[in-house]
């Protein structure tokens, strides 16, 4: 507590002009076996946004929100791209900071969410010479910031309904697809990944009252298609919820906080266009953004006493695969 003498926010990296789009893929994918197929839709989503992911966009905004509540200078660096965590660890060791206090914009555990990030900032500080210490905040999936921040722009969601629908909207919450050998390792006994997700979705709906019952979908499944990844992706849910007669969907993608390209493509262009095509009502959430819950949140967990490190065996590292 106290001790920190920076605060560094750490990212996946967006790309943000057309030309950024292939190598930015490539950084991601590197090494993951995610087919030639699939990529090049992505590339298309990114190309039709005029090649800007808004990613880059919301983090500058994140650490401007941020900036007049932490007593602290802040760093920012991505995995995938500019600016990359290794040349802002290289920049704070020449800032000559000692300890920073690491936010990654991934609130939950899972090798994508947690352990790959770790493992970056692993990287980072080993490609650098006098690079401080990086302690990585706990996954905040369940801190009061981040549920009141949810909850809010669900009810702000909900009331964007037509009101004759508003009191039977199913609330779908929405996460990330992983593989299920991921799933099933994620956390230190296997499984967090979902319970999080599960736990998120019920606080939300606690908290705003909301006793009907709920979904966990999924989305923007990426790998070969032979490879089993959590299921239902949220289009073909939406197509089941108007089969069985509901009145009206809110999605509330509390597997992300921001409105990056997987909300804004996924979400607002297909789950949008199937429900449209379904004649089905339905409204997206927000991201929590830069809501004032949400950035006190980071504030309050540099006063946290300091995580305990996962053990090895927790979100283990995938079996790399050949593109
Ligand atoms: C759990 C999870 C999060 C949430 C945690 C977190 O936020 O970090 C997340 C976030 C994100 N994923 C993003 C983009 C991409 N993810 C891909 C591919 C993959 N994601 C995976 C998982 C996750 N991803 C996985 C298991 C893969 C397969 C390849 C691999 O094993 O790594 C691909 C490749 C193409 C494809 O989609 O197939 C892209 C372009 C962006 C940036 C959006 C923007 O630009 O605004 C963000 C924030
Ligand atoms: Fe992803």
């Amino acid at each position: 507590m106290g001790t920190y003498d920076a605060l560094l926010i750490v990212s996946f990296g967006g790309p943000e002009k057309p030309s950024d789009v292939l190598p930015f893929l490539e950084n991601v994918v590197r090494g993951r076996g995610v087919p030639a197929a699939r990529l090049k839709e992505v590339e298309a989503h990114y190309q039709q946004f005029g090649g800007v992911s808004p990613i880059n966009q919301q983090c500058r905004d994140l650490i401007e929100a941020v900036r007049p509540l932490v007593d602290l200078p802040i760093y920012w660096g991505n995995r995938n791209w500019h600016p990359f965590l290794t040349d802002t660890v290289r920049q704070m060791a020449a800032d000559g900071v000692q300890k920073a206090a690491a936010f990654v914009t991934a609130a939950y555990a899972s090798y994508s969410a947690c352990r790959q990030y770790r493992d970056d900032i692993d990287q980072a500080r080993a490609a650098v010479e006098g690079a401080p210490e990086i302690v990585k905040f706990r996954n905040y999936f369940d801190h009061p910031g981040f549920i009141a921040a949810m909850a809010d722009h669900t009810a702000q969601a909900i009331a964007r309904l037509p009101e004759a629908v508003r009191g039977d909207a199913r609330l779908v919450f929405v996460a990330h697809s992983i593989p299920l050998s991921m799933a099933s390792t994620a956390g230190p006994t296997g499984g967090a990944y979902q319970a999080q997700l599960h736990h998120v979705a019920h606080l939300v709906s606690k908290s705003l009252g909301i006793s009907r019952p709920y979904d966990l979908v999924w989305q923007s499944r990426s790998g070969p298609p032979e490879i089993p990844w959590l299921e239902p992706d949220i289009c073909d849910h939406l197509e089941d919820l108007h089969k069985r007669g509901t009145a009206a969907a809110v999605v509330v993608p509390i597997g992300f906080i921001s409105d990056h390209m997987e909300v804004v493509y996924d979400l607002d262009v297909e789950a949008r266009d199937v429900a449209d095509r379904l004649g089905l009502p339905m409204e997206r959430a927000a991201t929590a953004g830069t809501h004032p819950a949400f950035t006190q949140m980071i504030a309050n967990l540099l006063t946290e006493p300091e995580p305990t490190p996962c053990p090895l065996t927790c979100c283990p590292t995938p079996r790399r695969r050949p593109t």
